[in-house]
């Protein structure tokens, strides 16, 4: 699962509910140990694609690789395989109310290693200091803060230790300050995991701080139009669209209700 320098290639993707065509065409990689942003207006699909990055939906047309290989043509056990290497934060944290921290954590472990009880333990304890709740394990999510359990959840994602991490809009829901604390330890995830990480935001502020590469999505050609680092979209795109997102409206004015 190391060898290939983009863990995800996209190919000629299309995706629709029915006969309700959400993106079509999409074709872009993401490079190993990047902050992939999906990028675009609401509704236009990013956790959709999230689905199909993740495996939870089929693509109508193309291909989702993962490492090389085509997800959905494998057959189901390496499918299974495959899954292991992806830890998912979703956009509710989608924590157990009824288990502490730990129990959460331990879930994965307990469903998919042969760990023991013991080593369990061990690597929640260790997963919560990651994400800075050393001590916390015994807490129920409701005794916690909306940011603390993000992290729990992050901690739960990364409890088998996955190559690759998707975030759904991670600072929704958080103060200005939560949010950046998130945003700092998705770096530093970065760095000490080694990961690729990939998050749905428009949360501009955690864009420009943590986003190595992007893609934006438009809803009105249900297509990719713009790729590449953030920064650079916002002062070099030729789509007046992704300008205007990137500047909070500042460098042109897209039509009304183009958002
Ligand atoms: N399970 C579903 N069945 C049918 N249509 C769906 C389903 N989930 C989403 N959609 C539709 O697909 C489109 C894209 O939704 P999606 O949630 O992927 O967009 P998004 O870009 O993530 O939106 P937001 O930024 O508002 O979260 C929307 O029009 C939505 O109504």
């Amino acid at each position: 699962m190391q060898d290939s320098p983009c863990p995800i290639v996209v190919q000629d993707l299309t995706m629709a509910y029915g006969s309700n065509l959400i993106q079509r065409d999409l074709n872009f990689s993401v490079p190993r140990n990047a902050i992939f942003i999906i990028m675009g207006g609401s509704g236009c699909g990013k956790s959709t694609l999230l689905r199909h990055l993740t495996g939870l939906m089929a693509p109508a047309r193309g291909r989702v690789l993962l490492d090389g290989t085509d997800y959905w043509q494998a057959p189901e056990d390496h499918r299974t395989a495959m899954r292991r290497h992806i830890g998912v934060l979703f956009q509710s944290g989608a924590l157990l109310s009824s288990l502490t921290l730990a129990q959460n954590v331990a879930l994965p472990l307990r469903e998919h290693s042969d760990l023991n009880r013991r080593q369990i333990d061990e690597l929640v304890e260790l997963k919560l200091a990651l994400v800075g709740l050393a001590g916390y394990g015994n807490f129920y999510p409701s005794q916690i803060s909306g940011g603390m359990r993000k992290r729990a959840g992050l901690a739960r994602a990364m409890a088998l230790d996955p190559q690759i991490l998707f975030f759904d809009e991670p600072s929704a829901g958080l103060d200005p300050l939560s949010a950046r604390r998130l945003d700092d330890l998705i770096l530093q995830l970065r760095e000490s995991l080694g990961a690729t990480i990939v998050v749905v935001t428009h949360e501009l502020a955690s864009i420009f701080a943590i986003g190595s590469d992007s893609i934006f999505l438009d809803p009105h050609s249900k297509t990719l139009i713009a790729q590449g680092p953030p920064a650079w979209l916002r002062d070099h795109s030729d789509q007046p669209l992704v300008r205007a997102f990137l500047t909070r409206g500042a460098a042109s004015s897209p039509p009304t209700g183009e958002f």
